[in-house]
């Protein structure tokens, strides 16, 4: 079983050297984790790079071992890549991501500490009733919390919606799809007057699957749309969300056990 290679992430368990990693950070972007092992990991190996599902292994400066890893985008392919983490022996996981604010007060360039998802994924349906709940870790959250503190990055704490569409399920109008179905007319309002802070499409899935195999989750992600002023991803604050997001992670790892 050790020296399983894994069909979609392309490493195995032996892979991961003499003290391997139990945390992993899953960014969406192949790019995003491989910023994260260049910029905070110590002597970074690469351990694969198939599909774009890119994996880093290395260490922080306290010595603890963290693998940087891309789930690529959507819960679908998440689904995939954490099942194999959590094969080759990862336990805790969290998801440094992108999303869209639909709150006024959540401006461009801060980033969301996801609470709770409402999941509405297809592939969570594989993994757990509609009804599961899709919880993140209250520990990872609170690390998470207190390191955006800390590094005095704006932040915001709450309910995240992850959905399986960039464009109709975000209710975009601006895209290639001229008939946007009634019912998700107006649902964007709906969420926005529920408490709901953001969109992306990821973390409502990966909560599920931590609750039903055992595993800690939690996600922080740059927000690089603000859907109440229009549709678009502003580029000009699109990298210091993401370095946001990504130092408040970091640092929280430093101080979990
Ligand atoms: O930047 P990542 O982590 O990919 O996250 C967000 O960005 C992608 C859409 O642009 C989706 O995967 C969404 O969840
Ligand atoms: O608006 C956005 C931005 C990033 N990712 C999403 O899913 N939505």
């Amino acid at each position: 079983m050790a020296d399983k290679r894994f069909y979609h992430i392309g490493f195995g368990q032996n892979d991961l050297g003499s003290s391997p990693p139990t945390i992993a950070l899953l960014s969406g972007d192949p790019e995003r984790s491989h910023l994260i092992a260049q910029t905070y990991l110590q002597d970074v190996r690469v351990l694969s790079e198939n599909r774009g599902l890119n994996s880093y292994v290395g260490y922080l400066p306290n010595g603890r071992s963290i693998l940087s890893a891309t789930s690529g985008m959507g819960a679908p392919s998440l689904s995939i890549v954490v099942n194999e983490l959590v094969q080759v022996g990862i336990r805790q996981i969290i998801r440094i991501g992108t999303c869209g604010s639909i709150q006024p007060y959540i401006q461009v360039g801060s980033v969301v500490i996801s609470s709770a998802a409402l999941c509405r994924q297809g592939a969570a349906y594989d993994i757990a009733p509609v009804e599961y709940p899709a919880a993140a870790d209250p520990f990872l959250t609170v690390a998470l919390v207190k390191a955006a503190r800390e590094l005095k990055i704006e932040h915001y704490i709450g309910i995240t919606a992850s959905v399986d569409t960039f464009y109709e399920g975000q209710e975009r109008t601006d895209s290639a799809n001229p008939n946007l179905m009634r019912s998700l007319h107006g649902i964007t309002e709906e969420y926005r007057r529920l408490n709901i802070l953001n969109y992306e499409m990821e973390c409502g899935t990966l909560f599920k699957m931590a609750g039903v195999y055992k595993f800690a989750a939690a996600a922080i992600c740059g927000v690089v749309a603000g859907r109440t002023i229009g549709e678009n991803i502003i580029l000009e604050q699109r990298n210091i969300a993401v370095k946001n997001a990504i130092a408040t992670a970091v640092n929280a790892v430093a101080e979990i056990e």
